[in-house]
């Protein structure tokens, strides 16, 4: 058990108050559970499994956790088919922001700007409404990376990535062309999807990195083979992602020396394997996250930006996980303070609208057309994205998000201390509540997030052997002490 000295003395060092009073999470939901509630003796239940079972006849249901209660959830906490209530750090993947039935949200889903937007959903390249310009410019657009002015919005992190991919090709093509209109043999090959009409260029991705499952978002994923099997795959290349060893300041020459190989080994492969201008562009995670929470550090991700602007590439930072202030930042990449900003960034999940941010003009195709879907994003989740942006800005939840992970984070150095060989490799200190660790094998990991959800919490796995944590931005030091606690107790268990 974390000691409650301990968790006064951690309360004390992050000036974490335990009054209620000064708890967005309180001031949002007054009724959230103050701790797991448990009322079967397993989780799947009765109910979640008949659910379940019906389900199974329509719709391939073998990746259910549990089915749930979407009214009954509240905030931090998911509520089953059968009444337990979780509390939850997975959050549909890293996708909830505010915490489930957040008011604001609901505030919004009411309006009338919602109205229109789901009963009459526009062909959004075709017939804006008139409002689009102004929900982007309030909600989406305000909340830009750095130097980030323009957005294309798309339909998932996979389309996200994907268009943003197709922004490159055409970009890096349009260049070559300059101010020759395109030849009548680009005109008839592509129809046969054949060069010099259909590009020969290419995407570079990293080892272990996921940027979606879609064909050219699948190639460029390199997390798992069973995401990838019987798909046909552009022959793309892949460069290494360091593999840092921790605790990190224990590591500190050979994890320098690991970015190092990694940056040389990437640059050989631009100059050698590749003709010149032949990789349009790279994609690259701040945290490779399905692939297990990889991190790099900034002297990485500088050399990356550094390399790319030396050979002419683009570059693509994939935020589709990190982005939206989990990581203590409002983007992720943000951490790296780069001389020059990433080409393009992409994002979904926790801003529930997708799409990818730029600044250069020339990322827009010549033509109408070429990016192009009938839907090409979705006013309502543009909406969504708009009054999470506004919620997290009035109520400081990037700054209060980095604080209460520097809580977790500490609590979680001291437990998994006590625990070494079984748990290990502690990684996100001072990244926000974007914190995992690794564990012996994938049998004590499974076997770690089950004594978890036994215990009420709703914990997800990454990469072979990690556990990650994916807490809303109304996750504070009363949730943390319960997800303490409850990891403590599960780790003692396996
Ligand atoms: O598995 C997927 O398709 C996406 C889920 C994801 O982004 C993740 O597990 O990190
Ligand atoms: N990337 C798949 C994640 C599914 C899961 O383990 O919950």
């Amino acid at each position: 058990m974390l000691r409650a000295s301990v968790q006064k003395s951690l309360r004390q060092t992050y000036k974490l108050s335990t009054r209620f009073s000064s708890s967005v999470a309180a001031q949002y939901f007054p009724e959230e559970p103050i701790s797991p509630q448990l009322v079967t003796s397993s989780i799947p239940g009765p109910k979640s499994q008949a659910y379940n079972d019906e389900l199974g006849n329509v719709f391939d249901n073998r990746a259910t956790y549990f089915v749930v209660d979407y009214v009954k959830s509240l905030g931090n906490y998911i509520s089953d088919a059968d009444g337990n209530k979780l509390l939850d750090v997975y959050c549909q993947i890293a996708s909830i922001p505010l915490g489930y039935n957040n008011p604001a949200l609901i505030e919004a889903a009411k309006s009338d700007d919602m109205l229109y937007a789901l009963i009459d959903r526009p062909a959004l390249a075709c017939f804006p409404s008139t409002n689009y310009a102004q929900i982007l410019q309030e909600g989406i657009l305000a909340a830009a990376p750095p130097s980030m002015t323009k957005v294309w919005t798309a339909l998932s992190g996979s389309d996200a990535n994907e268009t943003a991919y197709k922004a490159a090709f055409m970009y890096q093509h349009a260049h070559k062309r300059g101010s020759l209109d395109f030849t009548s043999e680009e005109l008839s090959s592509v129809m046969n999807n054949e060069a010099p009409g259909a590009s020969d260029m290419v995407i570079l991705s990293f080892d272990r990195g996921f940027h979606g499952r879609l064909f050219g978002s699948l190639s460029t994923t390199r997390s798992k083979a069973i995401h990838k099997l019987d798909i046909p795959a552009f022959p793309w290349p892949k460069a290494p992602f360091p593999s840092l060893k921790y605790p990190l300041q224990d590591f500190i020459k050979e994890n320098h020396d690991e970015e190092i190989g990694c940056l040389q080994e990437f640059e050989r492969i631009i100059v050698e394997d590749y003709e010149p201008h032949k990789i349009a562009a790279i994609i690259v995670e701040p945290v490779q996250s399905e692939g297990g929470d990889n991190h790099a550090s900034s002297f990485f991700f500088q050399g990356l930006r550094d390399i790319t602007l030396k050979h002419d590439i683009l570059m693509i930072v994939d935020e589709v996980q990190t982005g939206v202030a989990a990581s203590g930042k409002f983007w992720a990449h943000e951490h790296w303070n780069l001389t020059t900003p990433p080409d393009m960034v992409t994002f979904s999940k926790k801003f529930q609208a997708a799409g990818f941010y730029f600044s250069n003009p020339e990322l827009q195709p010549n033509q109408p057309y070429r990016q192009f879907n009938t839907w090409c994003g979705d006013p309502s989740k543009a909406i969504i994205a708009r009054s999470i942006y506004q919620e997290i800005t009035k109520h400081n939840l990037v700054e209060k998000t980095a604080q209460v992970g520097d809580y977790l984070y500490d609590g979680l150095k001291q437990i998994i201390n006590k625990y070494p060989g079984k748990v290990l490799n502690l990684r996100g200190e001072k990244y926000g509540t974007f914190i995992a660790w690794d564990c012996y094998d994938a049998e004590v990991r499974n076997n770690i997030l089950l004594e978890c959800r036994k215990r009420g919490v709703n914990i997800g796995a990454c990469g072979d052997v990690a556990i990650r944590l994916r807490p809303t931005l109304t996750f504070e030091a009363k949730h943390a002490d319960i997800l303490l606690q409850v990891l403590e107790d599960s780790f003692k268990a396996v």
